[in-house]
């Protein structure tokens, strides 16, 4: 048989799992595909074992025939250079010495055996028989992964209790089987989890035979599959780094982080899965959140435009603008804010989590309070003798309908709609406010309004809000981010409307 050509420079590392499975995905191959995937690697398979199995424990276990496996492990090799291979769950001495005589006839560059003896769930996952096999093994291997308890089988020791302990038992087995042993702290007891490379010959960083890199313990159950990832992503860093500990620092920082946010996969009942691909995803909804209000800002370029050619905004900037029209604006916006506040909080009892509950909570407590009482201070300033008290002051028309159509978005009821709707009035005035700046100055008339908006504080939760938002719209179906989208575009024809409203009334009058 032939194999395809090598090709030079760098590339994507060919890593082979040979393990059990696992159907509900967290462990095992299932794991370990996904865990090559989230590192940089392209996965194969070679199934040793099926087990019925899922977070609560195992089930059962059924070996195919052992010809089978040879039959696997060569239809991959016999047409794919494999640059690493990851050894999971053997099972039984015929497994192990059909996966031995492979390795010995295939020779591969970087071998890791995670050997998977008992499952956290207490299942034994290999025959007692069998350990002397896998120990066996060991000069083979590149690199051994195992957890407390199966260190203990393979130096033929109690369970080591401490870490210290367990480090001078990875290094017995480390010089008996010719191997690196990566030692993992998973269960150990404490708030850490370190991890350690034992190497008894030295040939580790400045000629250590110990190098240890530390990590603090997530406080979670979903701790399913974390050998078979570590060991799995191990393979694949390997090839990448070429040298184990970097391996380790990057797999080490991947799996805690894949351990933070497990919790968001809601898989199962027991001891569920860890997040894999936390941080690709992480980095693809950053991307598509700001794409999705960066998107909704292009389309409301024409309505910025008009607003920014508006005379209350022109006489804004430059000073000019008639204080009594200021006033009246003033009014009219304080009336708007009432409701905005009310607005601004029902956003907050509709959030989905305790953050953008209070994020929502302390706009809506901003809204009433610190512009109110700014503008209270200007409204009682640019108050003429022959005013009608502020507190009579009806609201206008373009105040009314942009009211009533953020209080339409709320008894819709639609969390996303109702924040898509919210955030113009955030948006243009942070974005006017950054622009106008450049015409405040002592004594300009507006100074403090023009300040107000451009305050960093109130960019920062411009920023925040963009950010929730776009969130929900990149997560949004397609039809609930049209009507996010066009929530947004009506709130900023509503800001413009509002903004044109007091001229437009007086030249009416
Ligand atoms: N709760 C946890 N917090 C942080 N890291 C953990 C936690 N549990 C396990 N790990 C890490 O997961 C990897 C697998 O460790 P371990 O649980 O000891 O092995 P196994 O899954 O084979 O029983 C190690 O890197 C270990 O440090
Ligand atoms: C098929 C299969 N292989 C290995 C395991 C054990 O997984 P591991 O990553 O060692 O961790 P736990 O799931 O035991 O915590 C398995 N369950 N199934």
């Amino acid at each position: 048989m032939s194999r395809a050509p090598d090709v030079d420079g760098p590339r994507i590392p060919r890593v082979l799992s040979i393990a059990g499975t696992d159907p509900s995905g967290g462990a095992g191959i299932q794991a370990d595909l996904k865990s090559i995937a989230a590192n940089g690697g392209y996965g194969m398979a070679v199934v040793s074992a099926l087990v019925a199995q899922n977070t609560r424990g195992v089930r059962s276990v059924h070996t195919p025939p052992v010809g089978f496996l040879r039959e696997q492990l060569e239809a991959v090799s016999d047409d794919i250079a494999i640059d690493a291979v990851k050894i999971g769950m053997l099972g039984s001495v015929s497994v192990v010495e059909a996966v031995r005589s492979w390795l010995v006839s295939n020779p591969v560059d970087r071998v890791v055996l995670d050997p998977v003896m008992i499952a956290t769930s207490g299942d034994r996952l290999l025959d007692a028989d069998a350990e002397d096999a896998v120990r066996a093994l060991l000069p083979l291997v590149d690199l051994v992964t195992p957890n407390l308890a199966e260190l203990a089988v393979l130096s033929g020791e109690a369970v080591a209790e401490i870490w210290e302990d367990a480090l001078a038992q990875a290094l017995r087995v480390s010089a008996a089987g010719r191997v690196t042993v990566l030692v993992k702290g998973g269960h150990l007891s404490g708030s850490s989890s370190p991890d350690a490379l034992v190497d008894a010959t030295g040939s580790l960083r400045d000629g250590r035979t110990v190098v240890e890199v530390a990590g603090e313990r997530v406080d979670t159950r979903n701790t399913h599959g974390t050998g078979c990832s570590l060991s799995s992503a191990m393979a694949t860093l390997g090839v990448r780094f070429g040298a184990w500990e970097p391996a380790l620092l990057h797999a080490k920082q991947w799996l805690t982080e894949s351990l933070l946010h497990s919790d968001e996969l809601h898989v199962g009942s027991g001891n569920g899965p860890i997040n894999h691909f936390a941080t690709l995803w992480a980095t693809a909804t950053a991307h598509d959140t700001r794409t999705v209000t960066d998107s909704w800002w292009k389309d409301i370029a024409a309505v910025r435009c008009r607003i920014d050619e508006l005379p209350l905004v022109r006489g804004l900037a430059d000073g000019t603008l008639d204080g009594a029209v200021f006033g009246d604006y003033l009014a009219q916006d304080a009336l708007y804010l009432r409701d905005y506040s009310r607005v601004l909080a029902a956003a907050s009892q509709r959030a989905p989590s305790a953050e953008e509950q209070v994020f929502w909570a302390d706009c809506a407590s901003g809204a009433i309070t610190a512009e109110m009482e700014l503008h209270r201070t200007w409204l009682a300033e640019h108050r003429r003798a022959d005013d009608v008290p502020r507190a009579e002051t009806p609201p206008s028309r373009a105040t009314s309908a942009y009211v009533n159509h953020l209080l339409a978005l709320v008894a819709r009821g639609d969390y996303g709609v109702l924040v898509a709707g919210l955030l113009p009035c955030f948006w243009i005035y942070h974005d006017l406010g950054a622009r106008l700046l450049k015409h405040s100055h002592t004594g300009h008339p507006y100074a403090a309004w023009l300040d107000t908006y451009s305050d960093p504080a109130f960019a920062e939760v411009n920023r925040r809000a963009i950010e929730i938002v776009g969130a929900v719209g990149a997560r949004a179906s397609h039809d609930l981010r049209e009507r996010m989208r066009r929530a947004f575009v009506l709130s900023a024809e509503h800001e413009e409307a509002f903004f044109a409203d007091p001229f437009d009334r007086l030249s009416r009058a």
